[in-house]
């Protein structure tokens, strides 16, 4: 597999995106973003209340990141993102944008460059029993576990031919990140 410039940790709420993500960051040296941070109020607001987003919600929300991931990589940063990316199309917006792939000028002002990201999928994988046990322990967060079926409901697993690795939620912390640091040797 070519050298990706991003990592995405996805999954559904409660899989450890968030603690994954950010101790990959700290292991390989990258900038770590966590979605989560990046939702506008209203979509805080929408899941506090036990509402799921929807499609409308969150696609405003990708291209931002979208957006963020790929004035980093043209600068030469490598990144570790945690979020949700629950279906293919989410994955396609932060990889691509919301219009597939626009080009870009390489600067000579002739040949065009396609502006996608790099990325390889990290899919946390788990049961409902394992993860709503884990979100009903968590404090101090706006997601209610409630929520957690939606998840399930919407998640399109990656699947052939996107850039993916799927490791279960049943492992332990190090061992997660000992298969992705091995995938990326
Ligand atoms: N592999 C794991 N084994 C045990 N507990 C974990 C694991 N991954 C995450 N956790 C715990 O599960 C909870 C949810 O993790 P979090 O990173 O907040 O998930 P997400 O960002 O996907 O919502 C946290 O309390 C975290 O400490
Ligand atoms: O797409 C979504 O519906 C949200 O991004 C959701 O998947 C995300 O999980 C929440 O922001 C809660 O945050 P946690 O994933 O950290 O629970």
């Amino acid at each position: 597999m070519a050298a990706p410039d991003v990592l995405l940790v996805m999954g559904v709420s409660g899989s450890g995106k968030s603690t994954v993500g950010a101790l990959l960051a700290s292991e390989l040296g990258w900038k770590f973003y966590d979605a989560d941070d990046y939702h506008p109020e209203e979509n805080r607001t929408k899941m506090g209340k036990g509402i799921p987003l929807n499609d409308q919600d969150r696609i405003p929300w990708l291209c931002n990141l979208h957006d963020i991931l790929l004035r980093d990589v043209a600068s030469g940063q490598h990144v570790v993102l945690a979020c949700s990316g629950l279906k293919k199309m989410y994955r396609d917006i932060l990889i691509r944008g919301k219009d597939g792939t626009p080009l870009k000028s390489d600067g000579t002002g002739e040949d065009k460059q396609p502006a996608e990201v790099k990325l390889l999928v990290v899919h946390l994988n788990g049961s409902f029993e394992v993860i709503s046990g884990r979100l009903l322990k968590r404090k101090g967060h706006f997601m209610p576990p409630e929520l957690l079926q939606s998840q399930f409901d919407t998640l399109e697993p990656p699947s052939a031919p996107e850039n993916f690795i799927q490791i279960s939620v049943d492992k332990n912390l190090s061992e997660i990140i000992a298969t992705i640091m091995d995938t990326l040797r």
